[in-house]
Formats: structure tokens, sequence, C-alpha cells
């Protein structure tokens, strides 16, 4: 019998592994429901790669599991090649010293489509 921590964190190792890039949100990127969710959709679209979104508003099992898979207590969240890499502060400090995209160069993550 699987509980429901591990069957949820199953499935968000899942999640994190599909795309190169993935970001737990609150909304989606056409609608983000919380300016930090924004924020983070803002950089990403700034670095020009593809990604992937989980509305966390959707899916309380997800809102909370995130937050003990990461071992970080805030939604946005952001993933690299299934590497959890920082909220939307660090997503902000690491876009504005160019070390974002560093990593996703580094990392090869794929570009988003025109
Ligand atoms: N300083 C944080 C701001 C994010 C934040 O404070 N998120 C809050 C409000 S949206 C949150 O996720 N609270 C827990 C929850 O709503 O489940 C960051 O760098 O991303
Ligand atoms: S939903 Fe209120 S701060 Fe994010």
């Amino acid at each position: 019998m699987t509980d429901l921590k591990t069957e949820t964190s199953e499935r968000i190792s899942e999640i994190v592994n599909k795309d190169d890039v993935v970001l737990f949100m609150k909304g989606t990127p056409l609608f983000p429901q919380c300016g930090f969710s924004s924020r983070a959709i803002a950089i990403l679209d700034h670095c020009n790669v593809a990604f992937g979104s989980v509305d966390v508003l959707q899916d309380m099992e997800i809102r909370q599991g995130i937050k003990a898979y990461s071992d970080w207590p805030t939604i946005p969240q952001l993933y690299v090649k299934g590497e959890f890499v920082g909220g939307s502060d660090i997503m902000m400090e690491m876009f504005e010293d160019g070390e974002l995209l560093q990593l996703m160069n580094e990392k090869q993550v794929a570009k988003a489509e025109d």
C-alpha cells in the first residue's frame, strides 16, 4: 500500500522530470493568480525557454507536497532538469546577474518555440 505522501512525491518527481523547465505556480502562464508567480513567468519569458507549469491552486496535494519535496515553503518554485532552483526572489537575483541564463545554457534546456 502506498500512502498519500509517497504517491504525491512520486507524482511530483514525474512532473519535474517530464519537462526541462517546470514552474510550480499559482494560476497559469497567461493568467497568473499572484504577483510572485507573475514575476517568475516574466523571468522565464525573458529567458526564452520552453517550460511546463503546474497550477498549485488546482491541486492541494501538489501545493503542500511540493513544499516538502523541495524543502522550500512558498510558491512559485522553479525546477530545471529535475533540480530545484528556487523561488521568485532567487530567480530574479540569478536572472539579473546572468546566472539563470548560464544555468539554462549549461543544462542545455530547450528554447521556447516562436
Ligand atoms: N519570497 C518568495 C515569495 C513567494 C511567497 O511568499 N509565496 C507565498 C504567497 S503566494 C506562498 O506560497 N505561501 C504558501 C501558499 O500559498 O501555499 C519568493 O521568493 O518566491
Ligand atoms: S497569492 Fe497572495 S501573495 Fe501570492
